[in-house]
Formats: C-alpha cells, structure tokens, sequence
C-alpha cells in the first residue's frame, strides 16, 4: 500500500486538538502540502494557532470546501452537532477518516450520509510519528480509500487493520489510552522514590529518565521480547527480584491491575457509544 500522501486530495481535519494536531503535524512530513490541509476549528488552541502560522494552514470555522478526506478529530460528546455541520460539504468523493472514539461506523453512516468511512483508533505518540493505531474499514469503503486512510495513519507510525468494529474498543483500552497509563507509571515510580526519601525533582528526572530509557531499549532491540529486557534486569536474587515478587504478585499484581483498567476502558468505550 501507498505510504505518501502527495497524491492525495484536500484533506479537512475536523477538530484541531491534541489528536488531530498530533497526526497533521506527520501528514505535511509525509507529503501532504499545506494548501491541501485545512484546519476546521471554532476555537482553536495557541499550539494550533501556532503550528497553523509556522506551517501557513488555513484555520477555517467550519468546513466550506468538498474535501477528498475528511478527518474528524473531535470529543464523542458533540459527534451529532458536528455531523449536522459537516453533512452538507461530503460529497460522492470524500472518505471520512475518523479517530473519534465509541462512534461508530453505522451511527457516522447515518449522521454523514456516505458510506466511504474508515474507523480509527490512534494514540498521541503520532505526533512524533511513533503512534500506534488501529483500523477497522467501513462496508463501502473501497481499497483506495483503504490506501488512503492507511497513507494518513502511517505518517503517524504503526497500522493494524481489524475486521469487526468492537475490537476497536479493545484498542482503545490498550493503545488508545495506553500513553496515559504509561505517563502515570511514571508519576507513580516518582511518588514512590520522593516517600522513600528522594528530593522531588530528582525523583521525577529518575522516573522520567527511566521510562524514556527503558521505552528507547525496546525500540532499539526489536528482537528481544519485554519479557527478556525484563529478564536481562533481574539478577538471581538480587534486588529487582524482591521488587518485581511484589509488582507481578498473582493476584493483584499489577497484571491484574492493568486488566481492571483495561476493562474499565473498554466499558467506558461501550458506554459512550451507546450514548
Ligand atoms: N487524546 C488522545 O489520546 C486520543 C483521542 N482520540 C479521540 O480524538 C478525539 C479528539 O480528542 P482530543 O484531541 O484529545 O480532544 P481535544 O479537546 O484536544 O480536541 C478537540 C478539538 O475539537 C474542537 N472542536 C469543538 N467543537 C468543534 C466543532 N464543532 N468543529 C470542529 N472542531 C471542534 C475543539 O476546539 C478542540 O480543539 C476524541 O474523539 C478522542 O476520542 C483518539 C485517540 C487518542
Ligand atoms: O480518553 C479518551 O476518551 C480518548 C480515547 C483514547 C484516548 N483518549
């Protein structure tokens, strides 16, 4: 499949927050000229307005143009008012694109009158072109458009395509919410180190430092497992081993923690798309 994005059309991006300004940001690295993305926001925020400025994009109130892809990027909460607001610019050629979570296909369907949608599920480390995301194609949408969509997510890393439109709730409980999980590990290794006696500051930069490490490791040695890094730190008897009796405990290990918080992801997704 095609990775550029040169060749693609007017791209409209529906909501310029932390998700859509985390992707745009690989879009115009990948390709894409500014002229082809627009920016359709009420009430954009200073890193918006400051990325749209550096770049020249246009930062329009609504969409005023037919697109080739529109991408929405806003909260679930005010899916239906956008679906009014955006209906009449689709056309017969535009693929709508979308990352909003819980919503899906059928409901975009009826709300946007086209068929030609791909779901998505993406996560923020896209704006570093290291995201993950995962997408489920609707039933119209033909293999161009798969082309298409799957241009714009790779410009923001990883791709994993899925059948059955539920397992995105699943991504989401994993990969979607995944980076807040792990930028709470990290306050949490810091609260830990600052009550055994650690300056603050010195804690965090440790905590920090050690996931940044740890997560550029991984990403250096694709060949080793996270059970092997694990491993490689973990001297017989030594003191990672008296540590880890404690985190991988079974039960209430943080297995089973991060089980409960998946699961509460994955309702929470259920949820809001029933609402
Ligand atoms: N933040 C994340 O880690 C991820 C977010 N998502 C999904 O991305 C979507 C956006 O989330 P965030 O970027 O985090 O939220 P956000 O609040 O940062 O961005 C939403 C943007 O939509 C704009 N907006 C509000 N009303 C609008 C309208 N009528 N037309 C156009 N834009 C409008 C807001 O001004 C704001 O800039 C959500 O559906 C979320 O589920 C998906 C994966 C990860
Ligand atoms: O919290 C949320 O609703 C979105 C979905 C995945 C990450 N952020």
């Amino acid at each position: 499949m095609s990775s550029t994005l040169s060749g693609v059309g007017t791209v409209v991006l529906v909501g310029a927050g932390k998700m859509g300004m985390a992707m745009a940001g690989g879009w115009l690295e990948s390709g894409l000229q500014a002229e082809k993305l627009v920016l359709v926001d009420p009430t954009p925020g200073d890193a918006t307005l400051a990325f749209a400025s550096k770049h020249g994009l246009r930062i329009a109130e609504r969409v005023d143009i037919e697109p080739s892809v529109l991408v929405l990027a806003v909260k679930p909460q005010i899916i239906q008012s956008v679906f009014e607001q955006v209906k009449p610019a689709i056309g017969e050629k535009t693929l709508v694109v979308s990352v909003v979570a819980a919503i899906s296909i059928e409901r975009m369907s009826a709300g946007l009158g086209t068929n030609r949608i791909v779901r998505t599920m993406p996560n923020t480390p896209a704006q570093i072109g290291k995201g993950v995301t995962g997408a489920v194609p609707g039933p119209a949408a033909n293999a161009a458009d798969r082309d298409i969509a799957e241009a714009l997510l790779m410009a923001a890393g990883d791709v994993n395509w899925f059948n059955t439109e539920s397992d995105l709730d699943l991504v989401t409980a994993v990969s979607g919410c995944g980076p807040a999980y792990v930028f709470h590990l990290v306050e949490a290794m810091a609260a830990a180190g600052e009550r055994l006696g650690l300056p603050e500051d010195v804690s965090m930069r440790l905590a920090r430092g050690t996931v940044i490490g740890a997560a550029a490791l991984m990403d250096a040695d694709r060949e080793s497992s996270a059970a092997l890094l694990r491993q490689n730190v973990t001297s017989p008897n030594g003191v990672t081993a008296e540590a880890l009796k404690v985190l991988m405990r079974d039960p209430d290990g943080l297995t089973d923690l991060m089980f409960e918080t998946a699961q509460a992801a994955k309702a929470r997704s259920e949820e809001l798309g029933h609402d």
